[in-house]
């Protein structure tokens, strides 16, 4: 099965821009990339990236600027397929086998805030349908076409970076990249009433 990681390589992360400039957010998202390529390597999978623009990692790299939608679809068309996004500097290996083990013929992984952070599909005719709680739009297209379905429940899984706050969890469970990268940023956990939160030095 094909496993692809999609990557806005051109222009990524623009929610981390209150906290990011944009080549701290290009740097940032390949360290999150390299983080999610070491759990896919360690589960024994060998995906190539699809990126908006070029990117630095350690897998083949196609650029294509299709936006998501039209490439997922359009990879989904050629047969069976894997997508896990590059926002996941969590993930491990066991979180990526736990997505693999399902038979079903698509198998979602919710992300916070009702994304769908990862799939896969051994189904001719599902597609997907992104942004805007996607993972309830995914779990309708699944039941429309007929395809069993299956979800993972993985806090690895689910925890994808969009906002400023999100990077908190980085640096509370992350041992990766992502993590040194953010720690050599000079970003740093806060404590202010009572929530947790990063501040930089
Ligand atoms: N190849 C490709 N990947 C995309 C595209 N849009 C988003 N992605 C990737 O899909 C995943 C989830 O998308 P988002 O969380 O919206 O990522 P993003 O677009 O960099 O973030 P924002 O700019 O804050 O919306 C991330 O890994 C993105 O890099 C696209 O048009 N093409
Ligand atoms: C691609 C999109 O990511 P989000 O914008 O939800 O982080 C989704 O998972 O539907």
């Amino acid at each position: 099965m094909r496993t692809v990681v999609p990557v806005s390589g051109s222009d990524p992360k623009t929610r981390l821009s209150p906290v990011l400039g944009p080549d701290e957010r290009r740097a940032f998202t390949e360290a999150m990339l390299a983080d999610v390529l070491d759990a896919l390597d360690g589960a024994g999978h060998s995906p190539d990236v699809v990126s908006t623009g070029p990117v630095e990692c350690d897998a083949p790299v196609t650029v294509d600027d299709r936006g998501l939608d039209a490439l997922v679809n359009d990879l989904l068309a050629e047969g069976p397929l894997a997508v896990v996004m590059a926002d996941l500097p969590l993930l491990t290996a066991d979180a990526v086998e736990r997505l693999f083990a399902p038979a079903a013929d698509v198998v979602l992984a919710p992300g916070l805030g009702g994304g769908t952070n990862a799939f896969v599909c051994r189904h001719p005719e599902f597609r997907v349908d992104y942004h805007g709680a996607s993972i309830r739009d995914h779990r309708r297209i699944a039941d429309d076409v007929g395809a069993s379905l299956a979800e993972v429940d993985s806090r690895v899984l689910a925890t994808d970076i969009d906002e400023p706050a999100d990077l908190a969890e980085v640096l509370l469970h992350g041992d990766g990249r992502a993590a040194d990268w953010l720690t050599d940023a000079g970003f740093e956990l806060s404590f202010d009433d009572g929530r947790v939160g990063v501040a930089r030095e």
